[in-house]
């Protein structure tokens, strides 16, 4: 069943921008991380306070169909409030350029963790400065295929 209701924009304009461009192009522009180059995905998820539809860009890191959501927030000491919406409700739509499809959220431990840990650092080398610059324990969470 699709994730349907009211859509709350993120109150960052950089993200909102993004996310408005990517979906407005089909998934053509707006698709990398500013002008690294470096591929990013949009995962709409629910609130788990609001209920509202919250769209979340994050980088895109993907192994034979499964993706990982690292809750990095640039290593600020809170986890980012996306965190708590997949706990409550594991239920995502990830769009990947133009692909949209249903995956289900799992908050990863032990050595799968530290493999996808590894695969989100090879994507995306800034996370392991961001957990190098924090007490947080980054989570990360496992995309996939119900
Ligand atoms: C600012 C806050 O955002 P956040 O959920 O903490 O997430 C912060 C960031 O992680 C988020 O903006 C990411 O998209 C930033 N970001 C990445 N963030 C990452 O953590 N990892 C990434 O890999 C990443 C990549 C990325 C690429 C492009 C880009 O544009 C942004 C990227 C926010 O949106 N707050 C809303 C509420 C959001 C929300 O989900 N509220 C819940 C309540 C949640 C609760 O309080 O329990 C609800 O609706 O019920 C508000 O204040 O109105």
């Amino acid at each position: 069943m699709p994730l349907d209701g009211e859509y709350g924009p993120s109150p960052a304009q950089w993200v909102r921008e993004q996310v408005e461009l990517y979906e407005s192009s089909g998934g053509t522009q707006g698709t990398t991380l500013w002008d690294t180059g470096l591929p990013v995905v949009i995962v709409t998820m629910r609130g788990a306070k609001s209920g509202r539809i919250r769209k979340v860009p994050l980088m895109r890191v993907e192994h034979e169909g499964r993706y990982a959501a690292v809750a990095s927030k640039g290593g600020y000491p809170h986890h980012p409030v996306w965190y708590y919406n997949l706990k409550a409700d594991p239920r995502v739509e990830l769009q990947d350029g133009p692909e949209r499809q249903a995956l289900t959220a799992r908050e990863l431990t032990g050595d799968e963790k530290a493999q996808w840990w590894r695969r989100a650092v090879a994507a995306y080398p800034p996370y392991a400065e961001y957990q190098e610059k924090t007490d947080r324990v980054i989570p990360v969470f496992v995309l996939e295929p119900e």
